[in-house]
């Protein structure tokens, strides 16, 4: 059962690292890790057994935080509709976006981020993303809202970005920026 110890924190080399593609038809080892990820968020959504096990809730788990530099991963979140998207893939990838973008209004965190980093997160605002299940199934997803923004967010682990790589720098006009002579 993966558990809290199991998930690396910032500063941690894996967390910077391009994950490796998923040699398919993937073994039962890997199988076994993707599954154990999907266990972990529904473990994470359950109260009691959260509260139990001291698990922080999570919606998406990419395997690059359980120290698995291999690209897996797992999203277990339900949409404004309340449609639920279950979904553990091998090697997801973002085949096509919109041009629109979006973020979530209260900014983002991290399970291996143990601090609040304020700030919004531009995310494409649809996407269409391609894997391979645990079942070995080739599947293409369209996703909008809070769906496409997990996904987002997973995949950009395995790429070796964390969420706040992307908060921009404030444009707020009063913010003077600091001269150089003074850095
Ligand atoms: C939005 C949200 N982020 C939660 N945590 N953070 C995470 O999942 C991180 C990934 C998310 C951070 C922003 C985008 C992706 C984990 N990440 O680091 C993996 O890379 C939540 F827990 C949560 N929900 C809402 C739904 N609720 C259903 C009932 O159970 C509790 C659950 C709580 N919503
Ligand atoms: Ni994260």
């Amino acid at each position: 059962m993966i558990t809290m110890k199991d998930v690396i924190k910032e500063g941690h080399p894996t967390l910077r690292k391009v994950a490796k593609e998923v040699t398919l038809p993937a073994s039962q080892e890997d199988r076994d890790i993707l599954q154990k990820m999907m266990d972990f968020l529904h473990n994470s959504q359950d109260p009691e057994i959260a509260e139990k096990f001291g698990l922080r809730p999570g919606v998406g788990l990419a395997a690059p935080q359980i120290n698995v530099a291999k690209r897996m991963i797992a999203v277990l979140v339900s949409d404004q509709n309340e449609n639920l998207y279950e979904y553990a893939l091998f090697n997801p990838k973002i085949v096509s976006h919109s041009v629109e973008m979006t973020q979530l209004e209260n900014g983002e965190g991290c399970l291996s981020v143990d601090r609040d980093v304020p700030g919004l997160v531009p995310r494409y605002a649809r996407i269409t993303v391609q894997g391979t299940t645990i079942e070995g199934e080739q599947i293409s997803i369209r996703l909008r809202g809070l769906p496409a923004i997990v996904f987002q967010h997973e995949i950009d682990h395995l790429n070796g970005v964390m969420f706040y790589d992307r908060i921009e720098e404030s444009k707020d006009p009063f913010m003077k920026p600091v001269p150089d002579a003074f850095r």
